[in-house]
């Protein structure tokens, strides 16, 4: 099954958490007029069970397409945020949190390259997916006790083409 990729927007990833842009988000000018501030583009979620944020980078390898989805992940406890570092676009692999998702459960959506975006707690997803070349990403998500990553494997042959 090959998955189609759609552009990513806000309202087509309402379901899954929120996408981190400065387009069409609320700003307004501080420090005398020398910045802008793209104001609270994400619900961080990461307290549950005494968890603490975490400030990452991941340095990402390039996946060489066709990439086979063939398992997914989720972090129930903690929301998972990824915004690249370079202006770059990504491809990010999702499913609602809820039920064990199937093959026609998954969405697949391409950024344009000044996007990041924020997975709310439990969203399935495939892990970080870079195109062409290595790419750093701030990743924002959580520290602390319990188990938050859970895997599920994916049946029925699904794949990210381009
Ligand atoms: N393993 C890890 O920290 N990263 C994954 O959760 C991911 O979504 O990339
Ligand atoms: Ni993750």
């Amino acid at each position: 099954m090959k998955l189609k990729i759609e552009q990513l927007d806000r309202g087509a990833f309402a379901p899954f958490g929120d996408v981190i842009a400065c387009d069409g988000s609320r700003h307004y000018q501080i420090n005398d007029g020398f910045a802008e501030r793209y104001h609270d583009l994400a619900k961080v979620d990461i307290a549950a069970d005494g968890g603490r944020p975490l400030i990452n980078i991941f340095r990402a390898k390039p996946r060489t397409l066709p990439l086979q989805i063939a398992m997914m992940e989720r972090h129930p406890l903690s929301s998972q945020a990824f915004m690249p570092l370079m202006p770059r676009a990504f491809l990010v692999v999702v499913a609602a949190a809820g039920t064990v998702p199937t093959a026609e459960d998954l969405r697949c959506f391409r950024t344009h390259g000044l996007q990041g975006v924020n997975y709310a707690p439990g969203t399935w997803h495939f892990p970080l997916i870079a195109l062409e070349t290595e790419q750093d990403f701030l990743v924002v998500d959580r520290g602390g006790p319990g188990r938050n990553c859970d895997e599920v494997a994916i049946a029925g042959d699904v794949f990210v083409v381009d």
